[in-house]
């Protein structure tokens, strides 16, 4: 049976873009906003979910990452990273100037993209945040002339847009990575070449111990495992108090791994295993 992939719409976004590029074949269904969407393969209405984890240019996507430790305890199966290109989209028969535009709508991310060519071009527009591109493409559509939102072609395209202006995020190289959660792997069917396999971990360090973090890193240091990230978040258990994600640019062995874990927990850390998955470059 073909799997259900559950994705950050409407149809539109770069989440949609993304799974286009990954997957051929399976039912795709939208969703609102990410925790929907997580919810669905929680509650197997779909099989496998897609949301954007991380940006280039803005970073973690803090929505996804706080509802995956702190909500929802999913998986991630793989990782999909594709180029973003952030355009300014307005209605076909808009024949004014950049002056014209009253209001901006998009997704956080992508405003945060733009943010020096709204500055400079667009300084007295109000910016309206809207749950994902798509969506933000989809009101102009239904809107007054003077409002545009910024989004991808695809949009454009889905929601009878025009492209005012191409390429309008600050920094060119721009990507997106997406994180697949799925409870059964053998659902997963990706038929791209794998760029790497990585490891993400979650760790939560023993309150008021000096030097804990330095000791949590030597643990990976002397073992020669290479991190490609580490980001500290609040546990949201009061002021100070944090857990770090950490990206391991290794798939999960039965020898390296639990020696880390063991380490940590000795040191009175807590580790959990986010998961061990291939990661996928692609274009759109
Ligand atoms: O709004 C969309 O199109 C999305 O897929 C979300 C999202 C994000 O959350 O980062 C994905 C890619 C871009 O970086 C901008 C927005």
């Amino acid at each position: 049976m073909l799997a259900t992939i559950g994705y950050l719409g409407p149809k539109g976004t770069f989440t949609k873009l993304a799974v286009d590029a990954a997957f051929n074949g399976e039912h795709k269904e939208s969703y609102a906003t990410i925790p929907e969407c997580i919810d669905a393969v929680e509650h197997e209405e779909i099989d496998i979910a897609v949301v954007p984890l991380e940006n280039a240019i803005e970073g973690t996507v803090q929505l996804t990452v706080d509802y995956l430790v702190h909500q929802v305890r999913l998986p991630i199966v793989a990782e999909i990273v594709v180029p973003i290109q952030q355009h300014l989209l307005v209605q076909p028969t808009f024949q004014g100037s950049l002056g014209d535009i009253t209001e901006v709508h998009s997704h956080s991310h992508a405003i945060a993209q733009c943010h020096q060519y709204l500055h400079q071009s667009l300084p007295e527009a109000k910016i309206q945040y809207t749950t994902s591109t798509g969506k933000a493409a989809e009101i102009v559509s239904k809107s007054d002339l003077s409002i545009a939102a910024i989004g991808n072609k695809l949009a454009a395209e889905v929601y009878g847009l025009k492209l005012l202006q191409e390429n309008i995020h600050d920094y060119s190289n721009n990507h997106t990575r997406f994180v697949v959660l799925c409870k059964d792997e053998t659902k997963l069917k990706i038929k791209h070449p794998v760029s790497i396999e990585k490891t993400s971990m979650l760790i939560s360090l023993p309150s008021d111990q000096a030097g804990a973090l330095h000791q949590v890193l030597s643990a990976f240091a002397w073992r020669k495992m290479s991190l490609s990230k580490i980001e500290s978040r609040p546990m949201k258990t009061g002021l100070g108090n944090y857990f770090f994600i950490i990206d391991v640019d290794q798939p999960y062995d039965d020898v390296l791994f639990p020696g880390v874990k063991g380490e940590l927990e000795a040191l009175g850390c807590n580790v959990t295993i986010m998961g061990t998955y291939p990661v996928y470059k692609l274009t759109i």
